[in-house]
């Protein structure tokens, strides 16, 4: 079974759930900024198309507003049209409000008598009236309003038209043909730089002859100027423009319309210098599109202006995509800096969750795997908080403190037996080489002793000597007095040569009635007078009130060793106690 680690369980599901979570909230408020910021882009662009849209609405009005309110009071009072001064004064006063209001006019059906409201757009020149009737009749010429007779002072700075006859102009026949209201085609004004418009309407008794046409006439400069100074993202572009695609007025700075050999030429989308305006001639439905032009990417809306009288607008805005998608990117970037920020977070809490939970188990599971009762009773007590690791440690920890116990306990038990045990090897021992009934040392003592004593003695230039003695007749004394007492002679011949020796000299039992001894640093007199003592003692110290015995002795006394061993030494003092019972026992051969 493959074995995964504490520390790898808890941080990869960590951190895999971190990547999820930061991914998904990244893909999720990426597709919700996308969206945002669409919206901002479409809000932004709907905003400034609303703006233009008041703007030209607002601008607009007084057109219709005046010339149906002109038409319905002179409706009702046909007299007015005998005082006509009056009506050029009401119209200077009603186009004061509106500084691109050119022409407020009239035309009268009968005698095409003309009066008017002029105005310069662009401010030069005064606000006058105009009539064909006051000098000279039938020749248009300009005069100061006045107050009081409302036709002042003549002009004489301004031009006259002669035999100016209004009912051949445009604005009354397309009127008096429609009987209705009547937009004017748009076109520059003569002697200003500005497109102009109009609306012009019959007026008729309330018997239905027609008694005039007046009319309203707007400079659309303004507007023009309005876009051009609108206050847009850069490279956005505004247009207004007729539904055929002629500019009315746009964000660019380009003229409005040409003049090429007297004749006018308005300037369309389609013609248009900007490539960016051309594109935007093909897509002339309401609505919000997206277009490529020169590989930019622009969003773009156009929205139709009804105006009164059935003449409709377009108002065309284009942002480019790098506005509101410039936003996103900060947006995403700062998205990204957060995400990565809740990512490190949550894979750092992993990490210390990890770290908190795995450290003590690593330091459990190294301190048991050390087979070390001690490493583990060396843990800190605290070494985690978390309760079933805390409770772990303390578990193990008095696990370890009683196994520890009774080893202690199993070390002085097995002290103690060892120690019993060497005492009682040492009583074997001692028996095993320790002769039962004299207390010398048995075969076994004297091959254990004899061959350390023989190199003891090479190794520091001692004289060594070998004694084997054996007692005389010993057969007859068991056979005579029982073999107690052979035995009682036995311990008391051992004790003679005890006695007479050394505690350093090795006395042997080596056979039944044979003895052994290994001298060493003891030189051959001292060691011939030992022997004899032995012999006297005997002699003088019967071992029963009638039983003594005599010992054979066959001597081997070498001043040094000379590399001889133990097996040729016995075998000489062998052969020399053999001589000492051939030739008559009790003596001593050497
Ligand atoms: N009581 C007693 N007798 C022993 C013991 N070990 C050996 N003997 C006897 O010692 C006697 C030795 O006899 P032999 O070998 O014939 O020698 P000997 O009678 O001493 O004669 P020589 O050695 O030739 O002088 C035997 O009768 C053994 O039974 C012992 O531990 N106790």
């Amino acid at each position: 079974m493959a074995l995964v680690s504490l520390r790898g369980l808890i941080v990869i599901p960590f951190v895999i759930l971190a990547t999820l979570a930061g991914v998904t909230v990244y893909t999720l408020s990426n597709v919700t900024l996308s969206n945002v910021s669409d919206n901002v882009g479409l809000h932004y662009m709907q905003e400034v198309e609303s703006r233009v849209y008041d703007r030209v609405t607002e601008f607009m009005a007084p057109l219709s507003v005046l010339a149906e309110l002109n038409r319905d009071a002179i409706s009702h009072h046909p007299e007015w049209l005998d005082d006509l001064d009056m009506l050029a004064g009401r119209f200077y006063e009603q186009a004061i409000p509106y500084p691109y209001m050119t022409f407020i006019s009239l035309a009268t059906a009968s005698d095409g008598r003309y009066i008017n409201s002029t105005r310069d757009p662009f401010g030069n020149a005064s606000h006058h009236v105009a009539t064909n009737y006051t000098n000279s009749p039938g020749s248009l010429e300009a005069f100061e309003y006045d107050p009081y007779s409302y036709v002042g002072k003549h002009i004489e700075s301004e031009p006259a038209y002669k035999n100016y006859d209004p009912r051949s102009r445009p604005f009354y026949q397309e009127a008096v043909q429609k009987q209705g209201m009547v937009w004017s085609s748009i076109s520059p004004y003569f002697g200003y730089h500005s497109l102009g418009v109009g609306l012009s309407v019959p007026i008729y008794d309330q018997a239905g002859e027609l008694l005039a046409v007046t009319a309203t006439s707007v400079a659309l400069v303004s507007l023009d100027n309005y876009l051009q100074n609108i206050d847009l993202v850069d490279n956005s572009y505004v247009f207004l423009a007729e539904t055929n695609g002629n500019l009315i007025a746009s964000s660019n700075t380009n003229p409005l319309y040409q003049t090429i050999d007297g004749a006018v030429q308005r300037v369309s989308l389609a013609s248009h210098q900007s490539p960016v305006f051309r594109q935007a001639a093909k897509q002339l439905e309401p609505g919000v599109h997206h277009v490529d032009i020169l590989d930019k990417g622009y969003l773009y809306n156009v929205r139709a202006i009804e105006l009164p009288y059935g003449q409709t607008w377009l108002i065309g805005v284009l942002i480019p995509d790098s506005y509101y998608k410039g936003m996103l990117a900060e947006l995403s970037e700062g998205l990204l800096i957060v995400v990565a920020a809740i990512f490190i977070s949550i894979a750092l809490l992993g990490s210390l969750i990890a770290r908190y939970i795995g450290q003590p188990i690593l330091r459990l599971n190294s301190a048991v795997n050390a087979h070390s009762l001690s490493q583990i009773r060396t843990l800190p007590d605290t070494l985690s908080h978390v309760k079933e690791i805390h409770s772990l440690n303390q578990g193990l920890q008095k696990m370890a403190g009683d196994l520890s116990d009774v080893m202690q306990n199993l070390e002085q038990k097995v002290a103690q037996r060892t120690s019993q045990l060497k005492d009682e090897n040492e009583v074997l021992l001692e028996q095993s080489t320790t002769d039962e009934l004299t207390g010398l040392h048995n075969r076994r003592g004297f091959n254990f002793l004899s061959e350390q004593a023989r190199q003891h003695a090479e190794q520091h230039g001692k004289p060594f000597a070998m004694v084997l003695c054996d007692i005389d007749f010993f057969k007859q004394v068991n056979d005579t007095h029982g073999h107690n007492v052979g035995d009682e002679a036995l311990s008391a011949v051992a004790q003679v040569l005890k006695t007479n020796f050394r505690e350093s000299d090795i006395i042997a039992r080596y056979g039944g009635e044979e003895f052994m001894l290994v001298i060493a640093g003891m030189e051959k007199d001292e060691l011939m007078q030992r022997l004899q003592s032995v012999r006297q003692t005997l002699v003088e110290q019967p071992i029963l009130e009638d039983v003594s015995v005599t010992l054979s002795f066959g001597v081997t006394h070498l001043q040094t060793l000379d590399g001889k061993n133990l097996g040729d030494i016995i075998h000489d003092v062998d052969t020399k106690l053999y001589q000492a019972k051939n030739t008559g026992r009790d003596k001593i051969i050497d």
